[in-house]
């Protein structure tokens, strides 16, 4: 997250961070949500087949072991069938990580809430952003968990020529765009975080690209895949395996 703030310790409980192994170590590479107590969702594109994954559960500071947290294995790992890596701009970057394991809810480890079927947030609703990805564009992740205030840009405001253009979906939802704060590298798969008219979290997004211009570029808001156009694929996924 570019230009945001440290997080109170485990206020997004329900945030993890997928790892990926490398010559004998784990590093992480995307954000996801917890949204059961075996289910993860998070990006399609932070998924490469070749590689074996864990999920942290219950973490704020990345380079430090902390009480709560838990590393679990996934037992499937499921992209959406129409994600194509190569053409992000068709959407449905979304994938569903069951985990080896039930977690144990807590303080630190808890579900977030998925929005109803085919909610739209109006233009400049407040959401934040929550992740461990780049703090500046070509910068390092971040120690500790980051979030920052990210107005929603309606699609209206996205889609014009001057901004994301046909590049952005109706099946997407944006935020930010002012140039200062943004999602970058390693926040991908993470979430959108908006408080609903009863003060209840839910995910509206799950972070899916920014310009390749820069992480915080005017006029290119973060780009999520909107979590209410997939209510019935997550349902369904859920119920299959
Ligand atoms: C791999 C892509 C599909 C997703 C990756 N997502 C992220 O970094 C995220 F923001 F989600 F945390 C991304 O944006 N990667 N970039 C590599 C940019 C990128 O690939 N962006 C992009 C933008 C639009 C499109 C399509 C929709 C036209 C595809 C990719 C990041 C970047 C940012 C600044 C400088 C250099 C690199």
């Amino acid at each position: 997250v570019v230009n945001g703030v440290d997080a109170k310790p485990h206020s997004w409980p329900w945030q993890i961070s997928l790892q990926y192994e490398r010559d004998g170590e784990w590093r992480h590479t995307c954000g996801g949500s917890l949204i059961a107590a075996n289910w993860v969702m998070t990006a399609a594109h932070c998924i490469n087949t070749e590689f074996s994954y864990r999920v942290f559960v219950g973490k704020h500071n990345l380079v430090e072991e902390e009480a709560g947290s838990k590393a679990i294995l996934p037992e499937k790992i499921i992209v959406h069938e129409k994600w194509n890596p190569i053409f992000v701009a068709f959407g449905n970057d979304i994938a569903l990580i069951k985990l080896s394991e039930p977690v144990t809810l807590s303080d630190q480890v808890q579900l977030g809430c998925i929005p109803a079927p085919g909610t739209l947030l109006t233009n400049l609703y407040p959401c934040y952003i929550t992740g461990w990805g780049r703090v500046y564009t070509g910068g390092p992740i971040a120690d500790k968990l980051q979030q920052a205030l990210m107005p929603v840009a309606d699609h209206a405001t996205c889609s014009q020529s001057d901004w994301w253009g046909i590049a952005v979906r109706t099946s997407m939802v944006c935020a930010g765009g002012d140039g200062i704060v943004a999602g970058c590298n390693g926040d991908s798969g993470g979430p959108l975080n908006c408080k609903n008219a009863e003060g209840v979290w839910e995910i509206h997004g799950i972070a899916s690209f920014v310009s390749g211009l820069g992480c915080n570029y005017v006029k290119k808001p973060t780009v999520f895949t909107r979590v209410s156009a997939f209510n019935s694929w997550i349902d369904q996924t859920y119920n299959m395996h």
